[in-house]
């Protein structure tokens, strides 16, 4: 098999805030064109991680590369399309608006800029709200937007903290879609969930728990490897419970 491209590599990452250890010790190296999952539970310590791949975090001890930069790094940064667990909107803008000023930090003018607002709102199915304000959309179509504003300059690398949180299961199997799609455009898209079913359709996962990188593999390897019959029971057998 042809070696692959490495697009993230982190060594030896580990974090503390004050006396509290939130990551430890964790090495791993992500490839062009997989959608990797980092699954674990709610304070494991995934957007901790997340956050210095965007390079918006340092580490306390260890380095992370992305594009073979060590970050942060600002050409690399602008590399990358990020959407943060809490939406970061502009309320008293309309969604149009507030497309318009990302698309500018993005440098996106003229009719590209217009094409690539339809196709991202699209996308995220928002087309009918494009000029309704922030404020009066719900807490799904937010988390809707702020992913169409993470593709606009479509990025190679997306770096999505649960994307599809507060999201429908019908409108969620469409962004998957949709990642399937940028993926084959090469991109390399990293989520991170603690949804299973999400978890089982991403080429690799990497399994969080207290802030250790307890298993890494396609989820078929993760439970087959622990005798399971799902990604839950393979996660519990990985940190340490008994089969
Ligand atoms: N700026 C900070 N200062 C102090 N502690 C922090 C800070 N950021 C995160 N933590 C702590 O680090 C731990 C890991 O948090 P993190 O947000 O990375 O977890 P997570 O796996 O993303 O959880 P969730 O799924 O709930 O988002 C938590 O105990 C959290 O309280």
């Amino acid at each position: 098999m042809a070696k692959r491209k490495i697009i993230i590599s982190t060594r030896n990452v580990s974090k503390a805030f004050g006396k509290q250890q939130v990551l430890k010790s964790i090495t791993l190296e992500i490839y062009k064109g997989e959608i990797f999952g980092f699954l674990g539970p709610s304070g494991a310590g995934k957007t901790t991680l997340v956050k210095q791949l965007v390079g918006l975090d340092l580490p306390t001890d260890g380095e992370n590369h992305v594009f073979g930069k060590k970050m942060p790094s600002l050409p690399t940064m602008e590399r990358i399309g990020y959407m943060a667990q809490s939406d970061a909107l502009y309320e008293e803008l309309s969604a149009k608006e507030n497309m318009v000023f990302f698309a500018s930090l993005y440098g996106l003018k003229g009719q590209h800029r217009e094409t690539r607002i339809r196709k991202v709102m699209e996308i995220v199915n928002l087309t009918d709200h494009l000029n309704k304000l922030v404020s009066n959309y719900s807490g799904g179509m937010k988390r809707r937007l702020s992913l169409a504003i993470a593709l606009l300059h479509e990025p190679k690398l997306l770096i999505l903290d649960e994307p599809t949180v507060g999201i429908d299961p019908v409108l969620r199997k469409s962004i998957w879609n949709a990642f399937e799609e940028l993926k084959k455009t090469d991109a390399t898209l990293i989520v991170t969930t603690h949804v299973m079913d999400e978890a089982e359709k991403c080429d690799r996962l990497g399994m969080i728990r207290d802030g250790r990188l307890i298993a890494v593999g396609t989820p078929e390897e993760l439970k087959h490897n622990t005798s399971s019959a799902n990604i839950e029971e393979a996660f519990l057998i990985y940190g340490g419970a008994e089969a």
